[in-house]
């Protein structure tokens, strides 16, 4: 048997052979007469596999004294995938708390699952959306293998999920859901007509007016003849507001039944569909999601989650920006609407909203889904600031020099002139940049830029030396994250 298998069995992890830098004893799995146990070494992560069997047979490997080093490959991670089930995804349904932890490096998932576990909340591991694939240059493959190795790593049973985040095409939805995606995130911004809230009260009546009658009146009779009634919510609808919503809202609606129709009641599993309406111009008025909620329920769709937008501002990687009491009246209705239908309220950009968390856990009684990206990163970035002072400050000067070209992607308010100077912060400070509103959101919505960026040799400029400085600083890392995604779930009350 292995002497490393036997060391860990043993609990003398510290005898390593001499190509092996790290042993995950956590790793440690028998399936039938096949043990696995996952190592770092001077190559990268491996499998060694040990014994007989199916398994042992069907993984992919060189053979090294009758044993088998196995590389992490997508075709192996399908193939532990069949022999564990734990380690491919799965739905989880409006009944328990769920965190989305995105990973846009494909090396925060270790970190992530010894932050939650035990916890009365359960990760998506696997959550990218098609931007961040395309910023990253990963595919959907890279997301779900590394979330999968990070599962087997940990020895991490309870579950895990994969979303399918802000999905607008079929195409993307198609993707997603042929590989196994278990949570599906659609977003409806491009659906959603924000021109209405720029126009006067006389010409929405006039464009309201040439709307066919039997629809305007199948929505006067269900929000104006009749009243809502929903526990916890304020609800007034306004002849006027009706209408706004009515013409920002419907098409919405239209696209969100036909893609539960195609794609989510066709399915033969269970997967988690999330209604995304976040990502727009329009904050989402209580009585814009009951009306949303309502009619997707009187149409028979069923969802797992709303995202609304809130009201003030959701940044990426910074703290809530706007008026607490408001955030938490509308909070309230929209929490209350979302158990009236039986559905999760899903909080995006949750990276980093630490003063509004308690209200968060408060008025979802701890049943929510939040969404996290950024900040993991971020975590990254803290890492090479600590650690490789000399590629923080070129990573920090890309980001500046390349600001306004990520700007495209995400919106932000930030301030580049409030930034310190890179020649004013001694090695020891860089750090400090992240915890500074302005300097997290450079880095945060650069991220694509500066892991693709590549030399006139065709070199990349970052990436390789980023990457090995997170390797090495892998315990590092995890620590971070334990640290800050944990303040995140102390916050939230879990
Ligand atoms: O950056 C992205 O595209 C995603 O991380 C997206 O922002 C996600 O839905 C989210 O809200 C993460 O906080």
């Amino acid at each position: 048997m292995n002497v490393l298998i036997e060391a860990v069995r043993a609990g003398k992890v510290n005898e390593f052979s001499s190509e092996v830098i790290k042993v995950y004893t956590s790793s440690l799995t028998q399936v039938g007469d096949t043990t696995l146990l996952m190592v770092r070494t001077t190559e990268g992560k491996r499998l060694i596999v040990v014994g007989s069997g199916e398994l042992f047979d069907q993984l992919q490997g060189e053979i090294v004294d009758g044993e088998k080093v196995a590389p992490l490959t997508h075709e192996n991670r399908l193939i532990i995938n069949q022999f564990l089930p734990y380690t491919a995804p799965q739905a989880f349904g409006t009944q328990v708390a769920t965190m989305g932890l995105g990973d846009r490096l494909g090396i925060a998932s270790p970190g992530h699952i010894q932050t939650l576990r035990g916890k009365d909340i359960r990760p998506v591991l696997a959550q990218q959306s098609i931007r961040e694939l395309a910023l990253t240059g990963r595919t959907y493959e890279d997301v779900l293998d590394a979330a999968a190795y990070a599962v087997l790593q940990e020895g991490y049973t309870d579950g895990y999920g994969a979303d399918g985040d802000h999905l607008k095409k079929e195409e993307d939805i198609e993707y997603a859901l042929r590989l196994g995606f278990t949570m599906l995130t659609l977003d409806c911004s491009e659906n959603i007509d924000n021109t209405i809230e720029s126009m006067s009260e006389a010409e929405i009546a006039a464009k309201y007016e040439q709307l066919p009658a039997s629809l305007r009146s199948r929505y006067e009779e269900r929000y104006l003849q009749t009243a809502p009634n929903v526990p916890g919510a304020t609800l007034a609808y306004t002849a006027e507001a009706l209408k706004k919503d009515v013409l920002i809202y419907d098409a919405a609606i239209n696209f969100m039944e036909a893609i539960y129709r195609k794609y989510i009641v066709t399915l033969d599993r269970a997967v988690d569909f999330e209604i995304s309406i976040d990502e727009t111009a329009t904050p989402t008025s209580p009585e814009a999601h009951y009306l949303v909620a309502n009619e997707l329920r009187d149409r028979g769709v069923t969802i797992f989650s709303m995202a609304p937008r809130f009201c003030g501002e959701f940044q990426k990687g910074i703290d809530y920006i706007g008026d607490i009491a408001q955030f938490e009246r509308e909070l309230a209705s929209h929490a209350a609407i979302a158990v009236h239908f039986e559905y999760k309220l899903s909080i995006h950009s949750g990276s980093d909203k630490f003063s509004v968390f308690p209200l968060i856990g408060q008025y979802t009684n701890g049943l929510f889904h939040i969404k996290t990206a950024g900040t993991n990163w971020l975590e990254a970035v803290r890492v090479v600031a600590k650690v490789n002072p000399t590629l923080y400050r070129r990573m920090h000067q890309y980001a500046l020099d390349h600001f306004v070209e990520a700007t495209a992607y995400y919106h932000v308010t930030t301030d580049i002139s409030a930034i310190a100077p890179l020649s004013t912060v001694s090695d020891a400070q860089l750090p400090e940049y992240m915890e500074e509103n302005n300097a997290r959101q450079l880095l945060h919505i650069t991220y694509g830029l500066l892991l693709q960026a590549k030399n006139e040799d065709g070199s990349r400029t970052f990436a390789d030396e980023f990457f090995q400085t997170l390797a090495d600083q892998e315990d590092t890392f995890a620590e971070g994250l334990r640290h800050h995604i944990g303040r995140h779930l102390e916050l939230l009350g879990k």
